[in-house]
């Protein structure tokens, strides 16, 4: 019954996940995708969308950790709720920097660099110390694909953000309409998408305001996904032929992110603002963590 490992559960626009603090890389080594499919399990585990392993950049020999050496002293260690790794989870560096500011001692008066599979991006706590901004780079939109779910089929913007997605425009978000529940991944080319997709389906609320639905890969259709919605601002965007600087109002299922995609001057970057919530702390035990009849569903 002793206790293990400590964890922490928190969320963003209610994308969760389960923060693994793992500073010197001591407790998890290379951290067991099994361990993280069980973690993740809502039924059988803590239940969560994704795991964000905290190690610092010095202590991970991951190749995009050593390359962040020097720029960030901490890692977002990301893994999808089947276990996998992604490049980048934009609610997930939220909370991220949220933990390193309630519990690492990091200065939430300066920009914070995090290291990520797809490079350092810098989080900057806004001064309410409700809401972060994450600096998410440049998104790269790679053209038009095609998505479908059963006989529905819809064109999509094809939108990097680190990771990959497939932005759909539709009448309705309606899970009793033409997307339906999204109990299993929408069909999409694989040869445009060799490593799977993240898929958002996407309504206009009005003037620079959008709704969407995600279904994320490696963890199914979630209330929220800040990549997500960044690839649908980019694409709303350009379907608009918006001036860039211009901001958009990103629903979720889970609440709403601000997002806007900066001038040329200010080097093409989307910047993404949310919230990043801590729920509680505690100790995974050890009965559970050895118990071989514990049934891991993905
Ligand atoms: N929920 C995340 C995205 C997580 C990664 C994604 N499922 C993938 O495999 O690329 C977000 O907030 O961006």
């Amino acid at each position: 019954m002793d206790a293990t490992f400590p964890f922490v559960k928190g969320h963003g626009t209610e994308n969760d996940f389960v923060l693994l603090p793992d500073p010197d890389g001591s407790v998890h080594g290379d951290l067991d995708p099994a361990l993280v499919a069980r973690l993740c399990d809502r039924r059988a585990g803590l239940g969560a969308d994704g795991v964000l392993r905290v190690i610092r950049t010095e202590a991970y020999d991951d190749p995009h950790a050593v390359a962040a050496r020097g720029s960030a002293t901490w890692f977002m260690d990301y893994r999808n709720a089947d276990g996998s790794t992604s490049e980048m989870c934009g609610n997930g560096i939220r909370v991220f920097a949220r933990y390193l500011v309630d519990h690492e001692g990091v200065d939430p008066s300066r920009p914070i660099p995090v290291g990520t599979r797809t490079g350092v991006l810098t989080v900057t706590p806004d001064p309410s110390g409700e809401t972060f901004t994450v600096d998410m780079g440049e998104p790269r939109v790679l053209g038009e694909t095609k998505v479908s779910v059963g006989p529905a089929a819809w064109p999509a913007t094809h939108v990097s953000m680190g990771n990959p997605h497939a932005v759909a425009f539709v009448d309705s978000l309606d899970p009793a309409g033409e997307v339906g529940p999204l109990h299993d991944p929408p069909a999409h080319d694989p040869a445009v998408y060799p490593e799977g997709v993240n898929v958002e389906f996407v309504v206009r609320r009005g003037r620079q305001h959008v709704a969407m639905r995600v279904h994320e890969r490696g963890s199914g259709e979630t209330r929220s996904c800040g990549t997500g919605a960044c690839a649908v601002m980019v694409a709303t965007a350009l379907a608009d032929g918006a001036e860039r600087n211009t901001p958009y109002r990103v629903d979720v299922p889970g609440g709403t992110l601000h997002v806007t995609w900066t001038d040329a001057e200010s080097g093409g970057r989307v910047l993404m603002t949310g919230p990043a919530v801590l729920v509680a702390r505690g100790t995974v035990l050890r009965n559970w963590l050895v118990d071989p009849t514990t049934d891991v569903r993905t």
